[in-house]
């Protein structure tokens, strides 16, 4: 079975019912999703916060029931995919322009499960180019800002225009050699520059990564506390 599938299909077994859940986004916790639906048919009750508009439509489709934050004050679980992880947990996210929404919801959960396949395994973060939302308005400043931190930048473009996140704003990606010592501070430096709205860091939040292996097997990371 598909390395991908097999991870976000484990993940699923971590959702109870009557849970608050966030849903994240992208092609692994899309499996995720899928046996959500699967189970719902079979009377689980859940409901879900989902990261993108993308989700939501797959939500929909499913029959995952959605609420919001105004509802739920804490989810009990989110459950997202991941660019890159390495051995302490911490993330790159964003590659599909979820990021913003995508932290919020696992900032906001007691538990925040990661999925990937085995190919996300990193040493060092930053060879997947760190996403980074930032308003449209100055942003060839924020830009210049951001290179001051030690990164090549390109703004994320669809089809010949600018890429436009689910809240209006734009990606920049961040090309670092690698982030190799400190990932809180990076995190921080540029959440500090205005027009930042958030960057794809997700540093000391994920509290367990299921690793789905190209050879079949299932693997569990936990973050040691
Ligand atoms: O913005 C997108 C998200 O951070 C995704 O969770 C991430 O890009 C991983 O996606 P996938 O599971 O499709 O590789």
């Amino acid at each position: 079975m598909d390395a991908k599938r097999l991870a976000g299909e484990r993940a699923a077994d971590y959702v109870e019912d009557g849970m608050a859940v966030g849903l994240g986004t992208g092609s692994t916790v899309y499996w995720t999703l899928m046996k959500l639906g699967e189970r719902i048919k079979d009377g689980l009750h859940i409901k879900g916060i989902a990261t993108s508009k993308a989700t939501e439509k797959l939500a929909a489709e499913l029959g995952i029931p959605l609420t919001d934050f105004a509802e739920v004050e804490q989810l009990d679980l989110a459950i997202d995919g991941a660019d890159e992880f390495d051995a302490r947990l911490q993330l790159i996210k964003g590659g599909g322009g979820a990021l913003l929404r995508e932290k919020l919801v696992a900032a906001n959960a007691k538990r925040f499960i990661v999925v990937a396949d085995d190919s996300k395994a990193v040493t060092n973060l930053g060879k997947f180019p760190l996403p980074v939302e930032v308003v449209q308005f100055g942003w060839e400043a924020t830009r210049r800002q951001l290179e001051k931190l030690g990164c090549s930048t390109q703004l994320r473009m669809k089809e010949q225009a600018p890429f436009i996140s689910d809240n209006g704003n734009y990606i920049i990606d961040c090309q670092f050699e690698a982030i190799t010592d400190d990932a809180v501070k990076l995190n921080e430096q540029m959440n500090r520059i205005p027009g930042v709205v958030e960057n794809g860091l997700f540093v000391n939040m994920a509290d367990l990564v299921i690793v789905g292996g190209r050879d079949g097997v299932v693997t569990e990371q936990r973050r040691e506390i």
